[in-house]
């Protein structure tokens, strides 16, 4: 079993994730006692060897984990279960030029993590440990991921402070990886890490870019929380009113970050997914949102603010998305979330708050935070002028919303799902969910980690029950994850 094995001064205790090219364990250091992560991430090549070896079919997910798991377990076997690995410097990894990256790619995602990762809310990487068929990143570990907290704890159902918390930091976090010139390109709450404080750490640099525009339809992210211009992108059309540009042949990246977070704040607000997909002609609500973004309030029980804001966020024309800043402001300053419930009313951050969420930057901007104080006194002033204005005024308001022919979906606990996700480097388009892998057999004497695999299957498959459930009239198809192709 892999959780007997010694890495360098670390023990692996169990398996905690797993991905396309690799594995992630929990592990001690046995000098420290301190807890870490291991992302173990497989060399490609060493990867196409021991299919082809095999003569296996690489495409589903779990056997491809079965595969991953085989071995690793064969290489620690090799070595007594003992790996005394070399030390990658670190520095010389955030040296490597881009033609050197096009030669190690898997160098790639921890030398962008590693430029970032001086952010108080982005996982930190501590050594890297290189070896002939995998590289082992050691990171800080963390014990739950924000889906895991949002979906099955129901940790934020009753708390909007803790909302605007764990948002803002995860925007600072981003505006930071914005502004060193990495795009994340993958923001979803699986790779949100929270510590005990309920601090949010982003993770997973897998299928970030340094590109700070993409070409339309390059498909990169996972498709719940993929913007529309990633999936399909309309030419010529007019859209929210507003005419989006037919000669377009790049689109700028960071606001394709910006449109999953508004996902996000919907995942945290309403634990809900709106589509499936943002594809007009594949996935139904989003057809209807796309024509007429009051759909947003009829499938989900949002506050008139929370939506005004999400219109900002949504918006299908990359160009016209809310900017990070104000965002962030807006944001602090919403005093629901929810039509009624716990999170109809929130607390504005006072500024003092606000700068503890956002300041968690060794490299901090400061010229950049002085705008905070002037929107939120304009804020409060807008506030206090609505707040004049009659209930019944705002109530008939309410009344005059275009019917929509969708049906309304958020009468029962509609839970997201949680697919795994199979990447395939020569491959580009779908690929399949676990659910759909063959069933994993052994041919090791790992029980540890089949007993892994089937608790996610299991998982899995709830989950997936609920969404069918939820879904059954806007069902599209699984959440794909796409690589890039840049
Ligand atoms: N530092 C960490 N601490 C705790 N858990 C972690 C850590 N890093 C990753 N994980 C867990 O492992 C899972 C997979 O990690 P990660 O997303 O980095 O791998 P991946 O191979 O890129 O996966 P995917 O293909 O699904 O994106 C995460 O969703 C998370 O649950």
């Amino acid at each position: 079993m892999l959780s007997d094995c010694l890495l360098n001064n670390f023990r692996i205790t169990s398996q905690i994730g797993s991905g396309a090219y690799g594995l992630v364990f929990h592990v001690v250091d046995i000098l420290t006692n301190r807890e870490y992560a291991v992302k173990t991430v497989f060399k490609s090549s060493s990867m196409d060897e021991f299919y082809n070896k095999n003569g296996l079919n690489n495409n589903s997910q779990v056997a491809r984990t079965t595969l991953l798991q085989t071995q690793l377990y064969h290489f620690f076997k090799s070595f007594q279960k003992k790996l005394f690995l070399p030390l990658v410097d670190l520095d010389s990894i955030l040296q490597l030029t881009e033609n050197e990256l096009n030669r190690l790619p898997h160098y790639r995602e921890i030398a962008f993590q590693l430029k970032v990762q001086s952010h108080g809310n982005i996982v930190k990487i501590h050594q890297v440990l290189e070896s002939s068929i995998a590289t082992f990143i050691v990171m800080d570990y963390y014990d739950r991921d924000l889906f895991t907290s949002i979906v099955d704890h129901k940790h934020f159902i009753n708390d909007g402070v803790l909302i605007k918390k764990v948002f803002l930091q995860l925007c600072s976090a981003l505006d930071h990886c914005h502004r060193l010139g990495i795009y994340h390109c993958d923001i979803k709450p699986e790779n949100v890490l929270l510590d005990r404080n309920d601090n949010a750490y982003l993770c997973d640099f897998g299928l970030s870019t340094k590109s700070k525009y993409l070409a339309p339809n390059v498909c990169v992210g996972s498709s719940y929380y993929m913007a529309p211009e990633r999936i399909l992108y309309c030419l010529n059309t007019t859209t929210n009113g507003i005419h989006v540009d037919e000669c377009c042949s790049s689109l700028p990246t960071d606001t394709g970050d910006i449109w999953s977070l508004g996902i996000i704040l919907i995942n945290l607000t309403c634990i809900r997914n709106p589509w499936l997909k943002a594809h007009q002609k594949e996935d139904n609500t989003f057809h209807h949102f796309a024509n007429d973004n009051n759909v947003l309030k009829k499938i989900l029980p949002l506050s008139n603010e929370l939506f005004a804001v999400l219109t900002k966020i949504l918006q299908l024309n990359p160009y016209t998305r809310i900017d990070m800043k104000t965002l962030m402001s807006e944001v602090s300053s919403l005093t629901s979330f929810t039509k009624e419930g716990p999170l109809s009313q929130v607390p504005i951050l006072s500024s003092e708050v606000y700068m503890t969420h956002i300041i968690r930057n060794e490299n901090l901007f400061l010229d950049d935070l002085s705008h905070f104080a002037a929107d939120q006194e304009q804020d409060q002033e807008q506030e206090q002028v609505q707040e004049q204005v009659p209930e019944e005024e705002q109530e008939q308001e309410e009344d005059v919303e275009p019917e929509s022919d969708i049906p309304s979906t958020y009468n029962s606990d509609g839970s997201m799902e949680k697919y795994e996700y199979t990447n395939n480097h020569n491959n580009n388009t779908f690929l399949s969910s676990s659910m759909d892998s063959t069933p994993y057999q052994s041919d090791i004497d790992d029980v540890g980690a089949f007993k892994d695999c089937k608790l996610q299957q299991d998982t899995l498959r709830n989950r997936l029950l609920c969404l069918q459930m939820n879904f059954s009239t806007f069902t599209d198809g699984p959440n794909e994850k796409w690589l890039p192709d840049y």
